[in-house]
């Protein structure tokens, strides 16, 4: 290698979502860049997180519906295949990394298949020891699940191993009452198995509007889901081909499989003997509103590993883009995160944007409430809906939308309608006097404003 060969405008570590939007800001402006991930190309969300886990939950949104309507127009409801399901997503898996791989070379992108470790304030080294240098370093490196520390803990699985499974358990066991557990605790319920879920406090889903996070306890009981609050493991146990999960208040569980999902931490084995000047804490890389390294201004971190917002594939995007902005510009654009629409895929879906009522009543606004269930609209009686509701903050002063919180089937979608109300100060009497095409899912928020 010569030092041409070695020397780039920008190296990304990481080849995930955020690293994606970031090279292709580079590659816009002709900078010459190197991408390095130690796993196939992709990253999480493509590979082992949104994309692969929308396979499981569209084949359960399926047999939940069907459910819905027996005795209402559908007589039977039909029944996962869970080996053609798997089969079905492993066909959006194949080659998507090498595809992946081929499309960054035949940009110009120089690429390596190596663990990456800063070894100076514009230099990194690969594994197999040798050293490349550039202007600006991209850390993209994302994220890894809590590790578990029980006794028993090497019998407990990931959300990777969960997606894999090649056939499905008879009962799982899943451990946090966050976004991935329920998630895939609806996932596996429609497709056959017993399901118990684990939640070391009263109220899972943190973040959520507790109201809405009833909505959705009382419709995963009824799909069947075990729900134990207040409850943490303390040991697992192999007991033949199964396992023993005990708890904090002496509750055992008899499992075949247990998944843990407790939150992910930054995955920062490329600051490993801290030899890159690259401040970090709990929260990830600490960077300023820019992106950029507190410590090592030739340092931008950017999705997942970064101190700065929510663990999510839209937030990781936005930092790709904004930190080649940045790095191209000289700081111009600072993160701005007000707006973030998010959605949990249970079925129902739970989805949420803007300020909680908490938080509005905290900042002491003026602000009034539009809260429902919409289980006896149309819209939810025609599908056998019996588990819905929404809540709608609105500014008294402005008629602004403050913050939207919704259960519902196709939540996930309508909730971007009041992120996109909400950034661009659309007025609560426009929403309700819009012509939106009907009936559908979007022309009920005439109802909910
Ligand atoms: C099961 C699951 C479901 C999810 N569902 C959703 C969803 O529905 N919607 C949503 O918005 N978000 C979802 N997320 C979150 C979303 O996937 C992440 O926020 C997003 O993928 C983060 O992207 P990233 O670019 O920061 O990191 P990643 O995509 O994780 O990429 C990081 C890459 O860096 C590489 N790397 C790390 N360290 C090194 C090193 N030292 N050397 C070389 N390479 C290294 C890794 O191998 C990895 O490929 C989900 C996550 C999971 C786990
Ligand atoms: N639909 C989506 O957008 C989506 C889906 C899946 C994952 N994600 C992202 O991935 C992240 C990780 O998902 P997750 O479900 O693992 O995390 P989470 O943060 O959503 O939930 C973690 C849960 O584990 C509990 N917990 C934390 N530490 C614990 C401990 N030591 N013992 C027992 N319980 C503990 C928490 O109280 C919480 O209920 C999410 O925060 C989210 O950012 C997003």
């Amino acid at each position: 290698m010569t030092i041409s060969d070695t020397h780039f405008d920008a190296i990304i570590i990481g080849s995930g979502t955020s690293a994606y939007y970031a090279a292709t800001g580079l590659l816009k402006a002709n900078r010459r860049i190197a991408i390095i991930d130690e796993l196939p190309f992709g990253g999480t969300c493509a590979l082992r997180g949104c994309q692969p886990k929308k396979y499981l939950i569209a084949n359960a949104e399926a047999v939940a519906n069907a459910q819905h309507l027996i005795g209402k127009g559908i007589e039977a409801a039909p029944r996962t295949d869970w080996k053609a399901l798997q089969a079905l997503k492993n066909e959006f898996l194949e080659g998507r990394s090498e595809e992946d791989l081929k499309s960054w070379q035949e940009d110009g992108v120089t690429t390596f298949r190596h663990r990456a470790t800063l070894t100076g304030p514009n230099e990194v080294t690969l594994d197999d020891a040798r050293k490349l240098t550039a202007n600006h370093l991209i850390l993209a490196t994302g994220s890894s699940p809590r590790p578990t520390d029980i006794p028993g803990s090497e019998h407990i699985h990931i959300s990777d191993d969960f997606l894999s499974l090649a056939e499905l358990p008879k009962h799982i066991t899943f451990i946090g009452g966050g976004y991935i557990s329920f998630e895939f605790a609806h996932a596996a319920i429609r497709a056959g198995a017993q399901v118990t879920l684990l939640h070391r406090s009263t109220r899972p889903l943190n973040g959520f509007d507790p109201d809405m996070v009833d909505v959705v306890l009382a419709a995963s009981r009824e799909a069947g889901i075990e729900i134990l609050l207040e409850e943490e493991p303390v040991s697992v146990e192999k007991t033949g081909a199964s396992y023993l999960v005990k708890t904090t208040t002496a509750h055992t569980i008899e499992t075949d499989f247990i998944v843990s999902a407790t939150g992910r931490l930054p995955n920062l084995s490329v600051l490993k003997g801290d030899t890159g000047n690259v401040a970090h804490g709990p929260k990830g890389i600490e960077v300023n509103d820019y992106l950029q390294s507190t410590t090592n201004s030739a340092v931008y971190a950017i999705g997942d590993c970064a101190s700065h917002g929510l663990m999510l594939a839209t937030v990781a995007d936005d930092h790709g883009k904004i930190a080649a902005r940045n790095i191209l510009e000289g700081n111009t654009t600072p993160v701005d995160h007000r707006v973030v629409p998010s959605a949990v895929f249970t079925i129902p879906t739970l989805a949420t944007v803007g300020l909680t009522e908490d938080q509005a009543k905290a900042q002491g606004l003026d602000f009034r409430i539009k809260h429902g269930s919409p289980t006896a609209w149309p819209s939810s009686k025609r599908i056998g809906e019996t588990h819905a509701a929404f809540k709608v903050l609105i500014d008294n002063k402005t008629d602004l939308i403050l913050g939207a919180h919704l259960v519902r089937h196709n939540a996930a979608e309508v909730i971007n309608l009041f992120a996109l109300a909400i950034a661009y100060k659309v007025p609560a009497k426009d929403i309700a006097n819009f012509l939106w095409a009907y009936p559908t899912s979007t022309s009920d928020i005439k109802s909910m404003v």
